[in-house]
């Protein structure tokens, strides 16, 4: 009943079109460009409202700039992931129809606000529907980097695994732990209440200001996080006063059998003062979900160091989750369009 492929096969063109008669009305509903193929819940929200008409770059992977400044011209909405710059100029290319910008991401360091705001775009992100699924990420990373598990597992495949060895593949356990979460919020409490069973001593954030009603939760304590943490997690959003705030200033202050772990983004490490980290022994290791670039080069330093473990960005990534994105990316862009409070709009 929808879905007609343009000669670029990777364009599918989406609003009900049976009855002849609907097809006036059809080209009156809002446009709406979706900048990648996204899970089935948010695609069936969009198609079954009837609310829109959309057309959706159908690829896993980004479309070329160019073309995708072209598709948003026109546009009552767009729908995005995080790896598409939302900037003035993308903006200027959609031009002043657009009203309403639903990202497929709690992070939004790929939109330009301020541009959003000066043109009175609404901005929806997601949200809460990712927060059990990112701690739990969290969580396996720090486990692997501190107890060496992939170093392990190639040894174990490629004979290194000779006799039991006393201090062999040793690492650092979270019992009797200080854990420091730098950048408190739904996330990191999520993953504290999840490290919590594994004995951990005490744990302590940072934040712009103390956050008490979380940090109570988790009977945080607002601390110097550097010089206390043996595993410190990094769960702050990218903004201009975050980037690089885990440098070597950071890195020289931390206890040499610290564990650095990182699912937020990569632009807040300066990750050629993480290798030095890691490579002089100022920290023990580090566990990454994210970095700079992504993808993170195959030839960058950061490989060749045992004691960095390197995830391509999938802290989100379950089938559960990136639908639920999905959906409230769907939703959010739908209540925007029809005027109303979004379920999750970010304040501008
Ligand atoms: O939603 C986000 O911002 C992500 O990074 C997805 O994991």
């Amino acid at each position: 009943m929808w879905c007609s492929r343009t000669a670029l096969g990777r364009l599918q063109r989406i609003a009900p079109c049976t009855v002849s008669g609907f097809h006036r009305a059809m080209s009156m509903l809002p446009k709406v460009f979706v900048t990648r193929r996204v899970p089935p819940d948010g695609l069936d929200i969009l198609r079954k409202s009837g609310q829109v008409q959309f057309e959706m770059w159908d690829s896993d992977d980004p479309m070329p700039r160019m073309e995708l400044l072209k598709k948003v011209k026109g546009c009552d909405g767009i729908l995005c992931v995080l790896t598409e710059k939302i900037d003035a100029q993308l903006l200027e290319a959609a031009g002043p129809n657009l009203k309403v910008v639903s990202t497929m991401s709690v992070g939004f360091d790929h939109l330009s606000l301020d541009e959003l705001k000066k043109r009175e775009i609404r901005v929806g992100y997601t949200p809460d529907v990712l927060t059990d699924c990112v701690a739990e990420l969290t969580v396996a990373l720090l486990l692997a980097t501190s107890r060496r598990l992939i170093e392990a597992t190639h040894e174990a495949k490629t004979g290194g695994w000779g006799t039991w060895r006393t201090l062999w593949l040793c690492g650092h356990e979270l019992a009797n732990s200080t854990v420091g979460i730098l950048g408190l919020g739904r996330i990191g409490v999520a993953i504290a209440e999840r490290l919590k069973p594994f004995k951990v001593k005490k744990f302590i954030y940072t934040d712009v200001t103390p956050r008490p009603e979380l940090a109570n939760m988790i009977e945080a304590e607002y601390d110097k996080l550097a010089e206390q943490s043996d595993f410190l997690a990094v769960c702050c959003a990218l903004t201009p006063e975050t980037h690089g705030i885990c440098n070597f200033n950071l890195f020289s202050k931390m206890k040499k059998n610290a564990i650095f772990i990182n699912t937020s983004r990569g632009g807040v490490v300066n990750q050629e003062d993480l290798y030095e980290a890691l490579s002089t022994g100022l920290i023990a290791g580090a566990g990454l979900d994210v970095t700079t670039p992504e993808p993170l080069p195959t030839h960058h330093p950061l490989y060749t160091l045992k004691n960095c473990v390197i995830l391509p960005h999938i802290a989100s990534a379950s089938y559960t989750t990136r639908n639920a994105m999905s959906a409230l990316a769907a939703n959010n862009l739908l209540a925007g369009l029809r005027g109303e409070p979004m379920p999750k709009e970010l304040k501008l």
